[in-house]
């Protein structure tokens, strides 16, 4: 796994009655999650109106038809069925508050695209075009200038978990999948999502090179709470759909991860994130050494003592006023000058690589490169080209930025890609690189055992959230999951209303040739290199939400579930069991349904409940959190742990109180794992269907659907 770790805080499990904290940073024990009949005793909620939504999904579709909508409407509102409540009072107020939230969501969004602030609106601010690191493929530029802390605008994640429940696992080759996910923890409070989990989050995420000498973004507020359409994953900002809303865990909650300028940067520069040091260090073999960011300070310290004691000394080597002036000057030195600093530098080179290689890998290799190094710091001296020139842009690189995301106009759709500028028919909304999986790596399975001779056999718990965001064609077990920003709020319209199409990229960077190899071939290779364009269809404006047609396949797979779905059967979380230890079944978290709430937020149970969000341990006696909420603490753990156990895991004792501004008092309410809404039964799960005739004939292996399963 592809480790970008943005932050070393542990997370820790805290139960406020116990003084001992058990280190989850590892994980949070073998926890399974259950098979469907566990669903079995959930409690009836009736709030979606299944007629209502079908009314408005075809007055949004007349609206998109006419033109006449405005993009920012957000038809949640009207959907948001609320005749559970008994209170009109407080059905009243909740629903205001949801808007509210929504509103601010928008408003939030709006102020990261505010491409009007820009010198030209249709101007790009953004591209895709080779990197400037040697053998890393493609990268993201922008030709706007970042101050530190401007963000880029929102993406989604997807966390994608127990990745030891795919049926391969244990004894697969290594996949190029597990090269890009980040940390469970990139997205807030994913440590505690699952007992595994990784994130996916394309456009910075996962398009950005990593040059540790040159970071320039960030995954912003990481452990602060990031806003998502529904606010599972957060207890400060929930704009929740309800537990009978029928678009409920099908597209993530992490819908507005946000990454910011850690630098100033200046336009034309590429973008680069950090993957950390070990992601690269635990690659040499393939990567060769490469340096940490320390390292290049390093050097660059040493090249300045290295010019201060020699380069000065010998003024000849210098332009006039003691600065040099570009690697010329040193072709016209005395062969004599130049062995002396040779022998000079290669004493500095010697000593670095003592001291260690990476270090010794952030210095020029010859003195004549010295002064360009020092001009420029030996970071972006080893990699000159990560500023280019508009034009350069222009003609090497692809426009990402012609899309943004908001707020669907489509009800239980989540989010959706909105253009930012007019696009005529014909030209490209923009273009994506697209990593690969094998629709095997995306089922989720448990081994059970069978009553008759207690022997196991695998059955399948469902698929990853990550199917609803790849491209496959039925008969092919091959997906595509596309990384470009904003690619992937694309949401479905009929053949009617969708107003772009999909097909493999002209770009001379798609490995078209790639088409006319094996199946398995694809599957196994170890880089990306297949693109797609999305084309639009007919003029588009400024503020239309792009639709493409997902297929026959899609479409009547949403119908089929709006039909069969109902709020019984999604109404409740899995229990989450513990593989290793049957007894244990019941202390694990599950969801309450008897609260009448829904997703109570901690702003939710202070107007609601007219309650202080926070309680001390009396209080929980009177008043108890719902069953899916639990308290956690974060802090830096202590160097040693008390005991380990028999896995390596470590307990440690709380002996430490740190000061830190990031650090938060035990007291933080979080979801517990598995009762986010993408783990709840019936959820949605289709993959996008491809045109026909666009995958080659010899890459369909499959002759049945597995699109059905949900
Ligand atoms: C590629 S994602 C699109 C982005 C997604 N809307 C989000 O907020 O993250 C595909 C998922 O979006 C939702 N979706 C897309 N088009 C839809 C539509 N026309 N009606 C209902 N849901 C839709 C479904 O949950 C689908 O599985």
């Amino acid at each position: 796994m592809k480790e970008r770790r943005m932050h070393h805080r542990f997370y820790y499990y805290y139960s406020s009655s116990i003084t001992i904290i058990i280190c989850l940073h590892r994980h949070l024990g073998a926890q399974a999650i259950p098979t469907r009949t566990d669903a079995a005793a959930a409690v009836l909620f009736t709030r979606f109106d299944r007629d209502a939504y079908l009314n408005l999904a075809g007055d949004a579709a007349r609206r998109r038809r006419g033109r006449d909508d405005d993009a920012s409407v957000n038809y949640f509102r009207q959907t948001s069925p609320t005749k559970n409540f008994d209170d009109d009072q407080q059905q009243q107020q909740q629903q205001q508050e949801k808007d509210a939230r929504i509103n601010n969501s928008q408003t939030a969004d709006q102020q990261n695209y505010d491409y009007d602030n820009y010198d030209d609106p249709d101007k790009c601010t953004v591209y895709l075009a080779p990197s400037s690191i040697p053998h890393s493929g493609l990268g993201m530029y922008t030709t706007i200038p970042y101050t530190p802390g401007t963000k880029f605008f929102p993406e989604i994640g997807i966390f994608f978990h127990d990745k030891h429940r795919q049926y391969l696992v244990n004894n697969d080759r290594p996949r190029l999948s597990a090269q890009y996910p980040w940390l469970s923890s990139a997205l807030s409070f994913g440590a505690f999502d699952a007992a595994y989990g990784e994130s996916y989050i394309p456009g910075i995420g996962m398009l950005t090179n990593s040059h540790l000498g040159l970071v320039n973004f960030r995954l912003s507020e990481p452990w602060m709470m990031q806003r998502s359409m529904d606010g599972t994953d957060s207890l400060f900002y929930s704009d929740s759909l309800t537990l009978d809303d029928v678009g409920r865990g099908a597209y993530t909650t992490h819908g507005h991860v946000m990454f910011e300028a850690v630098s100033h940067i200046e336009a034309g520069e590429e973008m680069f994130v950090s993957y950390g040091d070990e992601w690269f260090t635990s690659r040499e073999e393939a990567l060769g050494i490469v340096p940490g960011g320390d390292d290049f300070t390093e050097a660059d310290e040493l090249l300045r003592i290295f010019s201060e004691t020699h380069l000065q000394n010998n003024d000849q080597l210098l332009g006039e006023d003691g600065v040099n002036e570009g690697e010329e000057q040193w072709d016209d030195d005395s062969d004599d000058t130049l062995a002396n600093l040779t022998a000079e530098y290669e004493m500095v080179l010697r000593n670095a690589s003592e001291k260690g290689k990476r270090l010794r890998a952030a210095l020029p290799d010859n003195v004549q490169d010295v002064p360009a190094a020092l001009e420029l710091g030996t970071a972006r001296f080893s990699a000159k080209d990560s500023i280019q020139s508009l034009e350069w842009l222009e003609e090497n690189g692809a426009c990402l930025d012609n899309i943004v995301s908001g707020v669907s106009s489509i009800p239980q759709a989540g989010r959706g890609a909105f253009a930012t500028r007019s696009i005529k028919e014909g030209d490209q909304i923009t273009t994506t690189p697209v990593l690969t999986f094998d629709r095997e790596e995306l089922l989720l399975w448990e081994s059970v055992e069978k009553m008759d001779d207690g022997g196991l056999v695998m059955e399948l718990l469902g698929q990853q959230l990550l199917v609803n965001y790849c491209y496959g064609h039925a008969n092919s077990s091959l997906l595509f999951f596309p990384y470009a920003p904003t690619v992937n709020f694309i949401n479905h319209g009929s053949i009617e209303e969708s107003n772009a199409e999909i097909r493999w990229s002209r770009s001379p960077y798609h490995k078209a040739e790639w088409l006319h190899e094996p199946l398995e071939d694809v599957k196994s290779r170890m880089k990306t290199g297949l693109m797609f364009d999305i084309i639009a269809t007919r003029d588009l404006s400024r503020g239309d939400e792009i639709l493409l047609y997902y297929g026959k396949d899609w479409e009547e797979g949403w119908m089929q579930h709006i039909s069969e779905w109902s709020p019984t059967m999604d109404s409740e979380h899995p229990v989450v069991v513990d593989d290793d230890d049957d007894d244990n079944n019941a202390t694990l978290p599950h969801l309450n349904l008897t609260d009448s709430l829904g997703h109570p937020t901690t702003s939710d149970l202070n107007v609601i409940e007219k309650t202080p969000i926070v309680r001390t341990v009396d209080e929980q006696a009177d008043n108890p959190y719902p069953s899916y909420i639990m308290t956690i603490c974060r802090f830096e753990p202590p160097e040693e742990c008390v005991t380990q156990n028999m896995d390596g895991a470590c307990i440690s004792r709380w002996t430490h109180v740190y000061e830190e501004k990031d650090l938060y008092r035990c007291s933080i309410l979080s979801r517990r794992p598995y009762s986010k809404d993408h783990f709840a039964y019936g959820t949605f799960r289709q993959v996008i269907g491809l045109p026909d005739g666009l995958l080659p004939p010899h890459w369909m292996d499959l002759n049945s659907t597995l699109e059905s399963d949900n």
